[in-house]
């Protein structure tokens, strides 16, 4: 099991936002917290990466817990929707600054940074873009190259809170595919938070839907659509009905 989510609880003073949460997921696996606004998604996020720190309960990953851990200690790579490139760096330098900026004990060298930064560059395809700078990229280049950066310093989990919210549709859909693709050939775990109900169902392998501060279901695409375990699943999935019968690969 990579990661081990036990008995999260979150309060902001005396407004609870995280009520016992419990989630486990397996190595390599893609899952999405997919729930209304303030249903609690980012904070478990924020939880996870170790920007917040919960108020009761535990994290353990890979067998390790994690739960009072730094958030530069647990290798986690982020992606946000707003997140910042360096403006004043091409793309492969923004690539590769995680690595340059390494303790010298445990920093590739020059070349070797070189070489990951172009494999990642391809495996994103936007190898044509490695001498551009961010002013010259249009969102959706933007967000590829956020990922790569993301991915460069190998991180043990990928975190993305609504990465692709500030993109247009056409764009954010090219991108589903391009994430996912790039996820599996890493081969790490990732965590997706969204409101975007076809996002998380053509993303990932399985979803938490949230509402409350409480995870109400945590399955599959395919069981959530078929067995919801309460009227409040049923109801927030209702019109996704009709994206599994047209067969959107799911
Ligand atoms: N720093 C904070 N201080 C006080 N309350 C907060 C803080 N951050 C979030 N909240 C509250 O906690 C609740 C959960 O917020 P959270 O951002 O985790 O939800 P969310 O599901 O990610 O929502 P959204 O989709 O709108 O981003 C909300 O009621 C929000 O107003």
């Amino acid at each position: 099991m990579a990661l081990h989510i036990e008995d999260i609880t979150k309060f902001y003073g005396t407004n609870q936002v995280l009520d016992q949460v419990n989630l486990s997921m397996q190595d390599g696996e893609f899952i999405a917290l997919l729930g209304p606004s303030g249903s609690g998604k980012t904070s478990l996020l924020r939880i996870i990466a170790g920007l917040q720190f919960a108020d009761g309960g535990r994290l353990s990953f890979d067998g390790e817990d994690i739960t009072g851990v730094d958030a530069r200690l647990r290798r986690f790579g982020m992606v946000f929707q707003s997140y910042a490139l360096f403006e004043h760096m091409s793309v492969v330098d923004n690539v590769a600054f995680g690595l340059k900026m390494r303790p010298r004990a445990n920093r590739p060298n020059k070349g070797e940074i070189s070489d990951r930064v172009r494999k990642l560059l391809d495996m994103a395809e936007i190898s044509e873009l490695g001498e551009r700078f961010p002013s010259q990229l249009s969102g959706g280049q933007r967000q590829r190259v956020a990922l790569t950066r993301a991915l460069a310093i190998e991180p043990r989990l990928l975190l993305l809170d609504e990465p692709f919210s500030a993109l247009d549709t056409k764009v954010r859909k090219g991108l589903r595919g391009a994430l996912r693709d790039l996820q599996k050939k890493v081969g790490i775990g990732a965590i997706l938070v969204t409101h975007d109900q076809e996002e998380a169902f053509e993303i990932a392998d399985r979803i938490a839907i949230m509402a409350d501060g409480k995870i109400q279901q945590f399955d599959t695409p395919n069981n959530l659509l078929r067995s919801p375990a309460t009227p409040f699943v049923s109801e927030f999935l209702e019109g996704m009905g009709s994206y599994h019968a047209a067969g959107a690969g799911i």
